[in-house]
């Protein structure tokens, strides 16, 4: 598992991917061992939720965590693969200017794009009541500053907006038009509420669109063929591997309370095997005795 492509190749590779009339499945990964895991099927890249990223800290998704905390763990994450990963950027950390310095930490830590969404600071999940947008200017002002920060031209600028929730889906539609031509490169509508608004969107936006399948929302769960099918170019599963991942430790730690051991659990969890395989144990242990089965001339003859 050796990791070469570059983070403008992984970009490349994003557009190629938008541009391909197939649908880009980004399962999200809360940490850079998940993303191994993501990589290791047949996915076309890594989602960074930044739900899942509070979450991981012990926080709700209420934009407490900081650029530098994002662009971190993004980092790390996006390094993990060679896929392209795309990270939540929330609304930009700011306004235009702390865009901007969004967009060059996101570029400098290796991802290949980002969503940037209208919400008013601070944010509120997606999903949930009680989010406002700022007025449709305020949102133009932040997707120019990402695309005129941008260093890398294939670095993909997302623009999310929230307002079906709150201002209905012709809005929607209206702000997501705006966007596209203030330069965002895909369009992410949030919180859509039936299978015919997500085909609505489809019809009016003529960008490629990002379908967010997160659990316990207000969206359907639409399967990938299906959002294929109705011309979707991208599809996040955001938060469900954390949920799945803190399903079984709370099953672990009932179990490891009533019964004073782990015993009946072992056969429900990822063994030493498939650990070392997705760190990659071998590969180190090949380049470590390269490293030290050398011999100095003159010395060791
Ligand atoms: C996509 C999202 O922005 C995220 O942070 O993953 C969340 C997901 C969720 O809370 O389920 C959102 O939809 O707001
Ligand atoms: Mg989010």
């Amino acid at each position: 598992m050796t990791h070469r492509i570059s983070p403008n190749q992984k970009r490349k590779a994003l557009r190629a991917g938008l541009a391909s009339g197939r649908l880009q499945r980004l399962p999200g990964a809360f940490s850079p061992l998940v993303a191994r895991a993501v990589a290791d099927r047949g996915f076309e890249g890594v989602y960074v939720s930044g739900a899942a990223l509070a979450a991981d800290l012990a926080l709700p998704d209420i934009g407490l965590t900081t650029l530098t905390e994002v662009a971190g763990r993004g980092g790390q994450i996006a390094r993990a693969t060679d896929l392209p990963t795309l990270i939540d950027a929330d609304t930009g950390f700011g306004e235009a200017a702390n865009v901007a310095r969004t967009i060059a930490a996101l570029e400098d830590a290796g991802l290949a794009g980002c969503h940037l969404e209208d919400q008013v600071n601070p944010k509120r999940c997606g999903h949930l009541d009680g989010k406002e947008v700022v007025p449709t200017p305020v949102m133009l002002q932040r997707v120019r500053a990402a695309v005129q920060a941008r260093t890398d031209p294939d670095f993909v600028i997302c623009a999310r907006t929230d307002a079906r929730a709150i201002e209905g889906l012709d809005a929607a539609i209206d702000r997501a038009k705006g966007y596209v031509d203030a330069g965002a490169d895909m369009v992410f509508p949030e919180a859509l509420r039936t299978e015919a608004e997500f085909a609505a969107f489809r019809q009016a936006v003529d960008m490629p669109l990002l379908a967010n399948m997160t659990e316990f929302g207000t969206s359907p769960a639409l399967t990938a063929r299906r959002l294929e099918d109705l011309g979707y170019n991208l599809v996040i599963w955001p938060v469900s591997s954390l949920r799945a991942a803190m399903g079984a430790v709370e099953d672990l730690f009932d179990t490891l309370e009533t019964e004073g051991t782990q015993a009946s659990h072992v056969d429900r969890m990822q063994t030493r095997a498939r650990l070392y395989e997705l760190v990659d144990y071998a590969s180190y242990t090949a380049f470590d005795k390269q490293l030290f089965d050398f011999k100095i001339p003159g010395r060791d003859a």
